[in-house]
C-alpha cells in the first residue's frame, strides 16, 4: 500500500479495477481521465499523455476559465475525447487514472464566483472521489502551496499546516483546496482508494489565458504592450515560478509512483516581485516602466517549496531556470497577441 512516510495508511484494500485489467488476450490502453484538461496545466498535461500510444485520454471541463483552442490538435484524435461536463455534477464514466485539476486558479477568477468555486472543490472531489471508488481508479489532486496559506514557515514543507485564514475572500480557494485534500484522505483510508496529492506552487509557461490576472502573465503582457509593470504593493512579497513542462512531469511522476504525497511540486527559485518585474523588463522590454499598485487581502507574505521529498521520493527536480522559461512563454504572448519583438 503507498504511504506519505506517515500514518496515513488505507485500512481497505483497494476496490478492484475493471475486469478488462485482468483479461489475459486483451491489452487494454489505459483509460485516463483529466479534469480541467482544457485548462493551462491540463493541456500541457494532455499533449504529454497522449505520447504514450497506450494512453487513452478523457478530459472534462466546464471551459470556465479553460478553452477547447488548448486541446485542438487532439480533437477527433481516436484516443482522445472531450466532454462539457461540470465536476460539480456526478459523471459516470470508466476510467483507470483520474488527475483531478477542474478548479479555477487564478485568484481573480477565483474570487469571482467563490461559492461555485468551494462546490468545485469540494462537491467537485467528492465527484471525483466517487468515480474512483466505482471504477477503483487511482486519482490525483492538484493541490496547492495556499493550503499553507500566508506561512510562517520558510520554506514550506508538507508537514506544516499552514496559516489559513478562514473567513477570507481567498478562502473559498485555500480553505476549498483544504477540505479536497481531507476528502482524499478520508476516502484512502475508509474505502482503501489509491490517492496523491500535489501541492503545486506557482506555475507559468505558454498557454496561460492573456488576461488571467496572474503575475507572470500579467507583466508579460504588460512588457509586450508597452504598458507599465504592475507591481502590487509591497513588492517584496516572494513566489517561487515552476516552469509547466516540469511541472507536468512531476505530476506523472506522483501518479505513477507509490506515494500517496502530500508532496511539493515547485522550482525553489525564489524572487520578489520586484525582482521579477526586473527580469521581464530585462529580457522582454528594457523600456518599459515598473508602478507599484495597492493589493489584494490576504496576499501570502513569502513562498518557496521544500523539494526535499519529490526528490527523494520522485527523483524530481525542476529544470527550467525563471529566464530560460520566461523567454518562452514571451513568445507565445507575441504570436497570440500578434505583436513581435522591436528591432
Ligand atoms: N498554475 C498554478 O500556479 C497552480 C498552482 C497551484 C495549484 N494549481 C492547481 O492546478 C490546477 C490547474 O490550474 P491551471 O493553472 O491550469 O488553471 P486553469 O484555470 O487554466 O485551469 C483550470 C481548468 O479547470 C476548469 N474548471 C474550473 N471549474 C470547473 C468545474 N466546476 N468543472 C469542470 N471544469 C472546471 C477550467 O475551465 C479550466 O480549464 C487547479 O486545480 C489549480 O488549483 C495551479
Ligand atoms: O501557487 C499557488 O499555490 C497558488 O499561486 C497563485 O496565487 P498567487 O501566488 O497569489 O498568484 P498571483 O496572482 O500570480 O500573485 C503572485 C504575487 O504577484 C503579485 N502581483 C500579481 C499581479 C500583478 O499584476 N502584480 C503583482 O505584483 C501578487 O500581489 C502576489 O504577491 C495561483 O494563482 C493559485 O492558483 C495557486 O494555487
Amino acid at each position: 500500500m503507498a504511504s506519505n512516510g506517515n500514518s496515513h495508511v488505507s485500512t481497505k484494500p483497494p476496490p478492484e479495477p475493471s475486469p478488462l485489467r485482468k483479461a489475459k488476450f486483451f491489452q487494454a490502453n489505459m483509460r485516463i481521465l483529466v479534469t480541467g484538461g482544457a485548462g493551462f496545466i491540463g493541456s500541457h498535461l494532455v499533449d504529454k499523455l497522449m505520447q504514450n500510444e497506450k494512453n487513452e485520454v478523457i478530459v472534462v471541463d466546464n471551459y470556465f476559465t479553460g478553452s477547447k483552442d488548448n486541446l485542438k490538435q487532439w480533437i477527433g484524435h481516436p484516443r482522445f475525447e472531450l466532454i462539457r461536463h461540470d465536476v460539480t455534477e456526478p459523471l459516470l464514466i470508466e476510467v483507470d487514472q483520474i488527475y483531478h485539476l477542474a478548479c479555477p486558479a487564478s485568484p481573480i477568477f477565483y474570487k469571482y464566483n467563490p461559492v461555485k468555486t468551494i462546490k468545485t472543490n469540494v462537491i467537485g472531489t467528492l465527484n471525483m472521489l466517487g468515480l474512483a471508488k466505482r471504477t477503483g481508479a487511482r486519482i490525483l489532486l492538484t493541490s496547492t502551496s495556499e493550503v499553507y496559506g500566508d506561512p510562517l514557515m520558510h520554506p514550506q514543507d508538507e508537514t506544516y499546516w499552514g496559516n489559513v485564514n478562514p473567513i477570507g475572500v481567498r478562502s473559498c480557494y485555500d480553505e476549498g483546496k483544504r477540505v479536497a485534500e481531507t476528502l482524499m484522505f478520508d476516502y484512502h483510508r475508509q474505502h482503501g482508494i489509491e490517492i496523491r496529492i500535489a501541492r503545486i506552487f506557482n506555475t507559468y509557461g505558454p498557454r496561460m489565458n492573456i488576461d488571467d490576472g496572474r503575475v507572470v502573465s500579467n507583466f508579460i503582457a504588460q512588457a509586450i504592450r508597452d504598458e507599465p509593470l504592475t507591481v502590487q504593493l509591497p513588492g517584496t512579497q516572494t513566489r517561487s515560478f515552476c516552469y509547466v513542462s516540469d511541472m507536468v512531469d512531476g505530476l506523472m511522476r506522483l501518479m505513477d509512483g507509490d506515494n500517496t504525497g502530500p508532496i511539493n511540486i515547485g522550482n525553489p527559485g525564489e524572487f520578489t516581485m520586484l525582482e521579477l518585474a526586473e527580469n521581464v523588463k530585462e529580457l522582454i522590454n528594457p523600456e518599459v516602466k515598473i508602478m507599484t499598485v495597492e493589493n489584494t487581502p490576504d496576499d501570502p507574505r513569502q513562498r518557496k517549496p521544500d523539494i526535499t521529498k519529490a526528490k527523494e521520493l520522485l527523483g524530481w527536480e525542476p529544470k527550467v531556470k525563471l529566464r530560460d522559461g520566461l523567454p518562452l512563454m514571451e513568445e507565445d504572448f507575441r504570436g497570440r497577441l500578434g505583436i513581435s519583438r522591436k528591432k
